[in-house]
């Protein structure tokens, strides 16, 4: 094939996918993609399968139904590409308290094959100017919530992904912290040009220029950048163009 005609992988794919718990269906039918070098939200209420499909994605459930491509690599036939490409920040704590910061970020790099010199030099390029470059030697513990989500956000980082995940990553966090949160993620999209899945239930965290996800009771409502979203609705903003999609279904779940 000609190379220039050749398709661009979308950083991430999701095709047909379904998953159930015994007899309650998560998901259902779900296909989306995440445009290289995109910020994509995905948004949805409690229950609406965003954990579910995060945990597909990144094989702590296997597909039993549709396929998940990570840069073009298909998580069940190609999961050691895939894994590598992606960087994941999952909802609940996963830093060793007892650790450092250094160490954590060591820890997770040597996974990833990075020599310790590696990791040190990756972790200055990533923490230099934030305030958290002078406390790598400070265990994680000492950190404030909104400082250790901070780390495990530049843990994600640590083996250059191209593709990010983040599964509700500001839950529990003051304004202030969700604020800074927020913007050390898209300064570092910026800087290293990745894409991001950001999986949120909250309509302020969405900027008027991402993509939308709208995922409700399991599927997927609407899809593509958020002004067209808002347009396509006739709605003032994407909030009202959420409540005008969702009108329909029966309310299970709520949005901020
Ligand atoms: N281990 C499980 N066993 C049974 N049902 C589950 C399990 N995990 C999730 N579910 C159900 O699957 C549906 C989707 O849940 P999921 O956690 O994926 O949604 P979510 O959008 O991530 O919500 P939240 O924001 O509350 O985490 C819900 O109805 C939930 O009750």
């Amino acid at each position: 094939m000609d190379p220039k005609t050749r398709r661009v992988s979308p950083a991430l794919e999701v095709e047909g996918v379904s998953h159930s718990y015994g007899a309650r269906r998560a998901l259902d039918d779900v296909s989306f993609i995440v445009p290289q070098g995109s910020f994509t939200a995905l948004l949805g209420p409690n229950g609406a399968g965003k954990s579910t499909l995060f945990s597909l994605i990144t094989r702590l459930f296997t597909p039993r139904h549709g396929a998940v491509r990570v840069m073009g690599h298909d998580v069940s036939t190609r999961p050691s590409q895939a894994l590598a490409a992606m960087g994941v920040v999952f909802q609940g704590r996963t830093l060793d308290l007892d650790l450092s910061i250094r160490q954590n970020l060591q820890y997770h790099a040597a996974l990833h094959g990075m020599s310790r010199s590696q990791a040190r030099q990756r972790a200055v390029e990533i923490l230099a100017g934030t305030v958290l470059a002078d406390r790598m030697g400070d265990k994680a513990r000492t950190l404030s919530g909104g400082q250790l989500r901070r780390v495990e956000i530049v843990r994600a980082f640590m083996h250059r992904p191209r593709l990010i995940l983040l599964d509700e990553p500001t839950v529990g966090l003051d304004i202030a912290a969700r604020a800074e949160i927020i913007r050390t993620v898209r300064e570092l999209v910026a800087r290293e040009g990745v894409s991001v899945l950001w999986a949120t239930h909250l309509i302020d965290e969405i900027d008027a220029t991402d993509r939308v996800v709208i995922l409700h009771h399991g599927q997927v409502l609407a899809e593509g950048a958020s002004r067209d979203i808002v347009e396509a609705e006739d709605a003032g903003n994407i909030g009202e163009a959420y409540t005008r999609l969702t009108t329909m279904a029966p309310a299970r779940g709520t949005i901020a």
